[in-house]
């Protein structure tokens, strides 16, 4: 395979489309703290991508200029096939971008069901006026989020929690639920932080297995950034590595894994 040429297949026989994302010459700086350096990378349609890097490498920061959190000082985002202007977080998860996040940003009082259907308000189109004039329209809206809410929580295996509130939910079950609020949105491309932060093996697992059915069964586009060299190097389809704001590879994970400059950074080796 040849990742670094627009479409390809992978080793397990997966088919990759078009650059869906396309990051040019990021820079990002938080007053004199350079936090990203002239960074460039791709995303294509249907891939499983990775940033990863020791800590203070910049990976939040560039997950924060994908989902449109942080706009950069230096570069271009492009983004099915355009160039996106600054936006709000909310016109970028208008676009079909949808995240979960480092530490789990659930309605812990609220249900499991109702935690979900969160993920479908960039769908609704029926605002409280028009509900008043057209009740019909807006119910027939309310089914249709009903649908892909429920497709989504049997997809993720927790039909049995639906009514539970979140507040009561194990910490890997509540990482679950922010995947399925966040599959709700039925983004182009979904933004993990660190999927597996604070779990155990076996939670871990789960979360492995459930990322790439979502990969598999909606073909939905993932970036993630992640600790667990192990799961990365399992998960991902090419890996970008960041080391003190700069990226210092780029590749399958073999090509990155060989790669000395990673080798050396994950190592603490100084090249100045
Ligand atoms: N809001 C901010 N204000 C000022 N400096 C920041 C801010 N966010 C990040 N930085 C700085 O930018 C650099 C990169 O931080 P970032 O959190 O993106 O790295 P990271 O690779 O995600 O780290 P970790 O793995 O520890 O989460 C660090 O030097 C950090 O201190």
């Amino acid at each position: 395979m040849n990742a670094m040429s627009g479409n390809y297949t992978t080793a397990d026989g997966r088919q990759i489309g078009d650059t869906l994302m396309e990051m040019k010459n990021i820079t990002l700086r938080f007053g004199g703290v350079v936090a990203i350096k002239d960074i460039s990378f791709d995303i294509h349609e249907g891939e499983i991508r990775a940033i990863i890097g020791p800590n203070g490498a910049g990976k939040s920061s560039m997950l924060n200029v994908v989902s449109g959190f942080y706009n950069p000082q230096e570069g271009e985002v492009w983004f099915r096939g355009s160039k996106r202007p600054p936006m709000k977080p909310y016109q970028v998860a208008q676009q079909g971008i949808a995240r979960t996040f480092q530490n789990i940003a659930l309605f812990e009082g609220m249900t499991v069901l109702d935690n979900v259907m969160t993920g479908r308000l960039t769908h609704m189109k029926t605002g409280l006026f028009s509900q008043m004039i057209w009740k019909g329209k807006a119910e027939r809206e309310e089914v249709e989020n009903r649908e892909v809410v429920e497709k989504i929580i049997d997809f993720l295996e927790i039909q049995a929690i639906r009514k539970t509130p979140v507040g009561r939910l194990p910490y890997g079950l509540k990482k679950r639920v922010e995947l399925a609020r966040a599959l709700a949105a039925e983004p182009k491309l979904l933004l993990l932080d660190e999927p597996m932060a604070g779990m155990n093996v076996e939670e871990k697992e789960d979360m492995s297995r459930f990322i790439l059915d979502v990969n598999d069964e909606f073909g939905t586009t993932i970036a993630l950034i992640e600790h667990d060299m192990g799961v990365v190097m399992d998960l991902s389809d090419r890996v970008v590595v960041m080391d003190y704001g700069r990226k210092i590879g780029d590749g399958t994970p073999d090509e990155v894994r060989n790669n000395q400059e990673v080798i050396d950074a994950y190592l603490g080796v100084s090249h100045d």
